[in-house]
């Protein structure tokens, strides 16, 4: 359990204030997260990480002279909205372009790109990495699809050495290529974490068990096995780990590697040299070179007990990259002279957006579409528990969380906007930004994409009617799949959002008036969404254990018929008349 909190929805805001705080030498705070508090060199490239919180000392921790120049921070275990890690990033820029870097999961994958193509539309230069250390989360086949882990501290540092070098972002991005390809990780859980004020585990490990292969969210592992000993522990680990010789390196005989040992949070730093005392002899065994170790916490899973092994197989430049010298508040090497603190700089100001007004119609209908946020926010807070559970069966767990905090904000902006005079479009908007930032993972980034496509095809003129809401509906399904890339049959929203919007464009080609073709259209989502318990996931978290989510429809497929279904209640069937017309849609 967390002991010691305020409300548990401050909880993440109050660490990074309270971290900035104790740490004003080496960072100071803007939007979004954190940046050194030190002049970089001028036109370097500017290294931003960022992910969600609760992973200390990633993200923030890792922020100051040799490593980060930045890092973007999100809810725990949620990613940041592309609106933080942008201000982020701008905040950090020195000139010559940023990389932003991340662990691979689908929300940070979703909301790193956004903000890549935001940075680059501002004229600064950007590229994204993500990083990919973690054997158990796909086969060598399908490497891509790993998770970052432990492996996140190997990336930035070296892609931080090589910016502090003075090499251009082209050459940064390959050497942190370079890292990510011969970095790897396989780590293990013996219990789950229990977030601020939760009365249960998020997720959990039965007893005496241990979670091999377990994710630093809790996704669950390869296997389930009896807990061993530390020495068949170490054997396990540095056999499966030694198995994968990056390409290039034939056998590990002979090579020179870089050794992390993690903790994940609740497993002692003594228990740790225990484990590594063990390790020691198997790599010496296998007649490797063991160039570098730390132990230690690098990048943690809240209060999950568990622990990971990392091995880097160096080659010449990235080993002198590794060794050169870092200053941060959690991670340090060699010695550095400080740099001088930044100036006091006018730092960017969450930005307020004036609201665009609508006519009076927009207006009136806005004050119908406010009481359909009110609404689906509140059957979202009630479900949020089973929410969670359902997700827990395959993913992480937090949909239920995620989603809460999302309708949350959602609502808030919305009813802000409404008071300052906004249509339906500007209402939407406004909502749709604040379920990104406030949301984060994946859904609230997908979120985002549904609302704002809905405003900003409803705009602030028109009385919405099936027609426009019908073709709305379907701009925003295009724009969900165009933006998670994830197809019809993958197990996700989308095999509820689309067969939705296909109903609602057929009953509106049919004259149907927008209650009626709403109705007709939410039972389609109701069926659509347990139907996609048959299906097996091929996005997302829930992708690597794809086989145990058989039988479970999919979370996020569950909420969006929930919250459907809720707008459904607030149109009563037969009040406005619709009439037949052109087809509606594609
Ligand atoms: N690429 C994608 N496109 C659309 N929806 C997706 C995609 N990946 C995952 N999802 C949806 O997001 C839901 C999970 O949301 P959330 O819990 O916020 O994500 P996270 O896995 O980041 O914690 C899934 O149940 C699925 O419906
Ligand atoms: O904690 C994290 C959240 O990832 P999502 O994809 O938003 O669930 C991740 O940032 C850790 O790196």
């Amino acid at each position: 359990m967390t002991w010691i909190f305020n409300r548990p929805s401050d909880f993440a805001k109050e660490m990074v204030t309270g971290f900035v705080s104790a740490h004003a030498s080496q960072v100071r705070q803007v939007p979004g997260g954190v940046v050194r508090n030190t002049k970089s060199r001028p036109a370097s490239v500017a290294i931003v990480v960022g992910g969600g919180s609760g992973h200390y000392p990633a993200f923030c921790g890792l922020v100051g002279q040799g490593l980060a120049h930045g890092a973007a921070m999100g809810n725990l275990f949620a990613s940041p909205s592309s609106q933080q890690i942008c201000s982020v990033a701008r905040a950090a820029n020195n000139g010559g372009g940023v990389l932003l870097m991340f662990g691979n999961y689908a929300g940070d994958v979703l909301h790193f790109g956004l903000a890549c193509e935001r940075l680059r539309s501002e004229g600064i230069p950007c590229e994204t990495l993500a990083v990919t250390d973690d054997i158990s989360s796909a086969s060598l086949a399908e490497k891509e699809k790993r998770r970052g882990v432990a492996g996140d501290l190997v990336v930035f540092k070296v892609a931080a050495a090589a910016a502090e070098r003075g090499d251009s972002l082209a050459e940064v991005l390959t050497i942190a290529r370079r890292a990510n390809e011969r970095t790897r990780t396989l780590g293990l859980a013996f219990s789950g974490c229990t977030f601020p004020g939760a009365e249960h585990p998020l997720f959990s490990v039965p007893e005496g068990k241990m979670g091999f292969g377990m994710g630093i969210h809790g996704e669950p592992g390869i296997s389930e096995l009896d807990i061993l000993s530390s020495n068949a522990l170490a054997q396990m680990l540095t056999r499966s780990l030694l198995a994968e010789c990056p390409d290039g390196v034939t056998r590990p005989e002979g090579a020179r590697l870089g050794v992390i040992i993690n903790g994940l949070g609740a497993v002692k730093y003594e228990e740790l040299f225990v484990f590594w005392h063990d390790v020691e002899q198997q790599l010496s065994a296998a007649g490797v070179v063991i160039a570098d170790i730390n132990i230690g916490e690098f990048v943690t899973s809240f209060n999950m007990a568990g622990m990971s092994m990392t091995l880097v197989w160096f080659d010449d430049e990235l080993e002198a990259l590794w060794q050169a010298p870092a200053s941060t508040p959690a991670f340090s090497r060699g010695s550095l002279l400080p740099q001088e603190p930044l100036d006091a700089v006018q730092l960017e100001q969450s930005s307020v957006i004036p609201i665009a007004q609508g006519s009076a119609e927009s207006q009136k209908a806005a004050v119908k579409v406010m009481a359909m946020v009110d609404a689906l926010a509140q059957t979202v807070i009630a479900h949020a528990e089973e929410l969670g559970q359902i997700d827990a069966i395959a993913g992480d767990g937090d949909h239920g969380i995620g989603m809460e905090r999302g309708v949350i904000a959602a609502q808030l902006a919305a009813k802000h906007a409404l008071q300052q005079g906004g249509g339906v479009g500007t209402l939407l908007q406004c909502a749709a930004d604040a379920w990104a930032d406030e949301g984060g993972g994946t859904s609230g980034a997908i979120w985002g994409v549904i609302l704002n496509t809905l405003g900003t095809a409803l705009g602030n003129n028109e009385k919405p009617n099936a027609a426009s809401v019908a073709q709305a509906v379907t701009q925003a399904n295009a724009g969900v799949m165009h933006f998670g890339k994830a197809k019809p049959g993958d197990k996700t929203l989308v095999d509820v959002l689309l067969p939705f919007s296909q109903a609602l464009c057929a009953a509106a080609d049919k004259g149907l008036s927008l209650s009626q073709a709403w109705h007709k259209a939410s039972d389609v989502a109701q069926k659509s969404a347990q139907e996609t318990a048959q299906l097996l996931p091929k996005i997302g978290r829930a992708r690597p254990l794809a086989e145990r989510s058989l039988g479970t429809p999919d979370a996020g497929a569950v909420s969006m018929a929930m919250i459907i279904s809720a707008v459904a209640d607030c149109m009563p069937v037969g009040i406005d008349q619709g009439s037949p017309r052109e087809k509606v849609c594609p």
